[in-house]
């Protein structure tokens, strides 16, 4: 294995396998200890879009909370899952399944269109006209504000979905659904995390579906793959450390390498990553 992929591996604490009992055991447990040592917190909320990583983590956060209040006798725990659709979501028969699956303890919808729009204005009106590609990030950044707002009103942590398939190319939106207080799925790839939800019985066209970050009106359900230029199977077998072409092996390294500001702590004078 090269160099540059057994350290990246090593970064992301990818293993090459999983017990997928094990692993949604040992996140769980992460979660309900996380909240028994900060006691004033009782549960947490996750945008939930229809999409893999969203109920897969939705679904462990259910359970912790449902563990939690037996364990403790009470009632308090909850997971605040939260629609945040730009206008009409295109899944939305999706989003509906995966709340099936998931069976929060509480659900809101928080329509974010008038924000970003009213956001996209404001910058307008300022001499700032901002590309469909921008206008995403706003999206995400909307999304990342009203999940804060849920979590400070209920004494909740924000939970992020970010995995190693997504932290490699940087594939986020930097303090939008890259900004959370806990990150579960750390360390999972793709395909890692399809096996988790098998494991927990999750219906197979919610794991199966083509991800995509869907932030974009023009290229509505733009799929990641082509928006990245690699596919997830390319990502996933290079996570695991195994021998991918030297075409993906170039562009996943490349993304890698531009994104590197997203995954150290900001820059400052006591830092030197940047250098
Ligand atoms: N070297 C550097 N050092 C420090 N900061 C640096 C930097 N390079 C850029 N930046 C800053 O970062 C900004 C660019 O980063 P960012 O704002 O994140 O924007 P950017 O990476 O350009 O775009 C976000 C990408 O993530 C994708 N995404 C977003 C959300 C969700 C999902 C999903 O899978 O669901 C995917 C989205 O489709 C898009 O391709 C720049 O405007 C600049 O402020
Ligand atoms: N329309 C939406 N409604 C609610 N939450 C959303 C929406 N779009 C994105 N999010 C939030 O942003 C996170 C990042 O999106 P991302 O596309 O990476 O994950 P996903 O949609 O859950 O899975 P996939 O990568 O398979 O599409 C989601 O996990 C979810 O919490
Ligand atoms: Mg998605």
């Amino acid at each position: 294995m090269k160099e540059l992929q057994q350290s990246i591996i090593q970064a992301l604490h990818v293993k090459p396998e999983i017990d997928p009992k094990d692993e949604i055991r040992n996140r769980i447990d992460f979660m309900k200890d996380y909240l028994l040592k900060f006691r004033f917190a009782k549960g947490f909320v996750l945008g939930v879009s229809g999409g893999q990583d969203s109920t897969l983590l939705s679904k462990l956060a259910q359970i912790a909370v449902e563990e939690l209040n037996e364990d403790e006798e009470e009632n308090t725990y909850q997971f605040i899952g939260v629609e945040l659709p730009y206008g009409e979501q295109g899944d939305a028969d999706d989003v509906a399944d995966a709340i099936e699956f998931i069976q929060p303890s509480t659900m809101f919808t928080v329509n974010i269109k008038e924000a970003v729009d009213a956001s996209e204005k404001s910058l307008r009106d300022a001499g700032v006209v901002i590309s469909d590609f921008l206008k995403g990030n706003e999206k995400a950044r909307e999304r990342m504000k009203a999940q804060y707002s849920v979590a400070g009103k209920y004494n909740c942590f924000v939970l992020g979905t970010d995995h190693a398939a997504e932290a490699i190319t940087g594939f986020f939106t930097k303090h939008g659904d890259g900004a959370c207080d806990l990150a579960p799925l750390e360390g999972l790839n793709k395909r890692q995390g399809k096996q988790m939800l098998k494991e927990l019985g999750c219906p197979e066209h919610l794991y199966l579906k083509k991800p995509t970050a869907d932030l974009e009106d023009d290229r509505p359900a733009l799929a990641d793959e082509e928006a990245l230029g690699v596919t997830y199977e390319d990502i996933d077998a290079y996570l695991e450390g195994k021998e991918i072409s030297q075409e993906a092996r170039e562009v996943i390294e490349g993304h890698y390498i531009k994104t590197m500001h997203k995954r150290e702590p900001i820059a400052s004078i006591h830092n030197d990553w940047w250098k």
